[in-house]
């Protein structure tokens, strides 16, 4: 089944209704579609996944009832459609013929009729339906009420921009492998082959593409010249300073971009730990790509025990896992699969990673706290909580505002994606 509308539908469906992740269903659905089709299913699907609420308070208008059960499938076929109409640059009678199309695909031809009076109505009441759609925050800013306001507790000044920044395409970082050349020669490569690029004095390591473009494109990328990865995350490797003859761990590896980086920064031994088997798989991959080397060990951060051999560290990365809210522009399902109730299940075991971690770091030895996440319930105050029950710990001051009292550094998304830092010596 070949149709790039009903596919997007039924990855949708897996997504919002199923709950499962957008980067593990769009590889199975692209790879039934030509190349050609592939971006646009994936523009399809981050498009309705970005404005959700929006397209559901569009049909609560313009159905007389939700379809449900075995029907549910064709809701998201509308989402589809109502997405072309609004935001994308097809011919609205394209938009809505191909949509109805999708339907024989789909099996459902007796659908079409109703798919067609819909997408019409739309557009005939389009004015009126986004009206009423900005009257209702969640559908003005297309995020999930809690997250809104866990945001405006914590960013009274910044909630909007951080929800309008993640309704944006994030931008392509790239990661200059320095064992094989310095970031300004890479930039002369990119430069040869036409890649339009910037670079950023305070990101050693980073290239900012202009556009993003398909990694075959870029110079030397299969023999490890570089990776891809956002310049926030490039901070970490930079951050925690790794030393020729460290012996380090990175506790929460998978895929393995920041052990990659802590190897390309030094000639270290480096144990790369991660619950997840199947992600410790990537990080070999990574790995052999930039003819690095890790132990890679699978097993529980919070567990060590079971995977210790009892020789500390001089420095550990605790990557840990966390909601992802920093990152919700690459990775918009992250909106509609998390819940409220999760933030402080991962606090909890965040806590529980960094009290079970720390015996494993040498006295004078760094410690590096990292999420990818925009809440303080994971961030400052974890840390906080943290240095207040850990007489041995002390805070290292990233930047003039980093105190006792809101320890760390937090990026929000914009240039880079949203993330946190601390910075943690043992005395
Ligand atoms: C934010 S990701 C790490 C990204 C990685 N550091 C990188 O730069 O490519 C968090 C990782 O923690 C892993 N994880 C979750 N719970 C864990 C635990 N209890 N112990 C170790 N790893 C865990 C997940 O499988 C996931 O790969």
């Amino acid at each position: 089944m070949a149709n790039v509308r009903a596919l997007a539908a039924q990855t949708l469906f897996q997504v919002v209704d199923k709950g499962n992740s957008l980067t593990a269903q769009l590889p199975y659905a692209s790879q039934q579609l030509p190349p050609k089709d592939r971006a646009l299913l994936q523009q399809m699907c981050y498009g309705v996944l970005r404005y959700l609420p929006s397209l559901e308070h569009y049909c609560q208008n313009l159905l007389d009832q939700p379809l449900r059960g075995k029907r549910r499938v064709f809701q998201f076929l509308l989402y589809v459609g109502i997405y072309q109409l609004q935001h994308m640059r097809v011919p609205a009678h394209a938009a809505v013929a191909e949509t109805v199309n999708a339907l024989n695909p789909l099996r459902a031809p007796g659908m079409k009729s109703l798919v067609n009076a819909v997408l019409r109505n739309f557009q005939r009441q389009q004015t009126e339906l986004e009206a009423s759609a900005n009257a209702i925050l969640v559908c003005q800013y297309n995020h999930p009420s809690w997250f809104i306001k866990k945001l405006q507790a914590a960013y009274p000044q910044d909630w909007q921009t951080i929800l309008e920044s993640n309704q944006q395409q994030a931008p392509m970082w790239l990661r200059v492998n320095q064992q094989q050349g310095s970031t300004a020669a890479y930039s002369a490569k990119l430069d040869k082959a036409s890649i339009a690029h910037s670079l950023n004095s305070e990101i050693e390591d980073g290239i900012l593409l202009t556009r993003p473009v398909d990694v075959k494109e870029l110079p030397d990328f299969e023999q490890g010249a570089s990776s891809v990865q956002d310049a926030a995350a490039q901070m970490a490797g930079r951050l925690l300073a790794p030393q020729d003859g460290d012996n380090i761990l990175d506790a929460c590896a998978a895929p393995g971009g920041k052990t990659c980086h802590i190897l390309e920064l030094a000639d270290a031994k480096v144990t790369a730990l991660d619950a997840d088997a199947k992600r410790l798989e990537r990080v070999t991959d990574n790995l052999n790509r930039l003819s690095l080397h890790a132990d890679c060990v699978h097993g529980l951060a919070d567990q060590p025990d079971d995977w210790w051999q009892g020789e500390q560290f001089d420095r550990i990365l605790l990557d840990v896992p966390c909601s992802a809210t920093g990152v919700i522009r690459r990775h918009p399902d992250i909106k509609w699969l998390r819940r409220a109730a999760d933030i402080d299940e991962l606090a909890t075991l965040q806590a529980k990673i960094l009290d079970n971690i720390w015996p494993l770091l040498k006295t004078g030895g760094t410690l590096v706290y990292a999420t990818c996440s925009v809440l303080p319930d994971e961030n400052h105050e974890q840390i906080k909580a943290f240095l207040a029950r850990t007489d041995n710990a002390q805070h290292i001051p990233l930047h003039e505002k980093d105190n006792a009292e809101q320890p760390g550094l937090q990026l929000l998304p914009g240039t880079t994606d949203g993330f946190y830092y601390a910075k943690l010596q043992k005395q």
